[in-house]
């Protein structure tokens, strides 16, 4: 998987991208991620990257020019899909990062401001992202779990393989509750059935609570989900309305 930032902050991603899997999947070749700063390709005398909106208004728009320089140089080296983070985008899901990671080579387009002049949003750019409804100051953050949740795709950067495909969000449950040592905490204990040894009764258990919490705090992820007779068996002792 190969990524292209364009940025005016290219010291955001400085360690966001040095650690954990994503700076080993680098290292390994798994990943390969470059930033460009938007302002190298500002060739006038002040570096200009944004400009006053014409017909007025407050904030800053992205100048064409310099969008455009940045976006040629990357389709120089390769084929890029081109992904402008924009609060106006289409809202990012799983089934969104499993099309950009079929894409192999991201370019990811960072506004600030008010964004980018519509010219080049309009004959330069592949898709519009969000990361929800929600106001952030740009688009570097939304490149961030752009880059995080596609690469989790890619075979290797995870240990264990299946565990990204059982992942309950790819089954679209949530996950069950997690517990470690001490068994005792506070007088809280572990369920029981997690210390039995027995695999079948365990695996039933976290079915039922991804279920239940599901159930509970995302009764919408519900009409997506792959169910079984028994899953709906159990949903509906649990007092889920199917068709409400
Ligand atoms: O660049 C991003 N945000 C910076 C930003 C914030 C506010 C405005 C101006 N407000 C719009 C408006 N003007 C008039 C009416 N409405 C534009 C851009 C961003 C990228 S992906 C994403 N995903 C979720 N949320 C986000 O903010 C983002």
């Amino acid at each position: 998987m190969r990524y292209d930032i364009v940025t005016i902050f290219p010291e955001y991603f400085e360690s966001p991208l040095e650690v954990g899997a994503i700076k080993k999947a680098r290292k390994r070749g798994l990943i390969s991620i470059n930033i460009l700063n938007l302002r190298d390709f500002a060739y006038d005398k002040h570096k200009m990257v944004d400009d006053r909106p014409f017909g007025g208004g407050e904030g800053m728009v992205f100048k064409p020019e310099p969008l455009y320089r940045a976006i040629q140089k990357v389709k120089g080296e390769g084929s890029p899909y081109v992904v402008y983070l924009s609060p106006q985008g289409r809202v990012l899901t799983q089934k969104i990062v499993k099309e950009l990671y079929e894409k192999k080579h991201l370019l990811l387009i960072c506004g600030r401001y008010e964004g980018i002049d519509e010219r080049i949003r309009e004959h330069f750019i592949d898709d519009e992202i969000s990361i929800g409804d929600y106001v952030v100051f740009g688009g570097e953050v939304a490149a961030l779990v752009i880059i995080e949740a596609v690469s989790r795709l890619v075979p290797g950067v995870v240990g264990k393989r299946d565990s990204v495909e059982k992942e309950s969000f790819s089954q679209g449950l949530l996950k069950y509750p997690q517990y470690t040592r001490p068994r005792d905490f506070m007088g809280y204990q572990v369920p029981e059935v997690l210390l039995s040894g027995d695999h079948a009764r365990i695996e039933a258990w976290r079915r039922r609570k991804s279920l239940e919490t599901t159930l509970k705090r995302r009764p919408d992820l519900l009409k997506k989900a792959s169910l079984s007779p028994e899953d709906e068996k159990i949903l509906k002792e649990l007092g889920w309305k199917k068709y409400e």
